[in-house]
């Protein structure tokens, strides 16, 4: 039975696999969800010059489903790389979602799109669209190298990034990581002795 990596890690809470990744690999804090999306897919790499986004629009028409761009606009805030027109068209096309190193713009209408986008923050001047920029390639975003193809997942707590080579091992501990989780907090669940018991395991290591 082949596995569908895509849904396994979209049941997962980002903060699994960055546990799992041993706290490698998860964006810079500085690109956050512009509301309270959840997102996994592969990463579609986009690299655009500062303040063009002709190149994202060859992306957006290239990408498949399932697809996350994944765009490195050179950490540029002055310049949106795109508003609710460009996303727009991104989610008619089945893309998945968007994470930038980079600004948007159209705040309002993104959101009521609900289109996930994970960026810098907002800016009310647009881009222009001249030529430039690179697709499908080895990218740096939020601290972050992606490759095409990666695993990426997003929720509220940020972007974390899984390469494609160990993206089985890294989906089995983080569903163990999960498990135990979950049992650490049924286990003190309202229940103060348990709870007492607990702390003071950890004080004596
Ligand atoms: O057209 C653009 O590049 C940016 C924009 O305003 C939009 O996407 O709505």
């Amino acid at each position: 039975m082949t596995i569908n990596y895509i849904e396994e890690y979209s049941k997962l809470p980002t903060t699994c696999i960055s546990d799992a990744l041993k706290g490698e690999n998860a964006m810079d804090i500085s690109i956050k969800p512009l509301a309270n999306y959840k997102v996994a897919g592969r990463a579609y790499t986009v690299k655009i010059p500062k303040g063009q986004n002709k190149e994202l629009l060859r992306a957006i028409k290239e990408a498949s489903k399932d697809d996350v761009l994944v765009i490195d606009a050179e950490e540029d805030t002055s310049k949106a790389i795109a508003g609710d027109f460009v996303l727009g068209m991104a989610k008619t096309l089945g893309i998945k979602g968007v994470v930038t190193n980079g600004v948007i713009r159209d705040i309002e209408d993104i959101i009521n799109l609900d289109f996930p986008v994970f960026c810098k923050g907002t800016t009310i001047s647009a881009g222009s669209k001249s030529d430039g920029g690179y697709s499908e390639v080895p990218i740096s975003c939020g601290g972050v190298v992606v490759n095409h193809g990666d695993i990426i997942v997003g929720d509220r707590d940020g972007v974390i990034v899984v390469p494609k080579e160990i993206e089985a091992e890294v989906l089995e501990k983080a569903k163990k990581k999960l498990q135990r989780d979950e049992e650490r907090e049924n286990k003190v669940s309202n229940n103060i002795d348990a709870i007492h018991k607990y702390i003071d395991t950890i004080l004596q290591k």
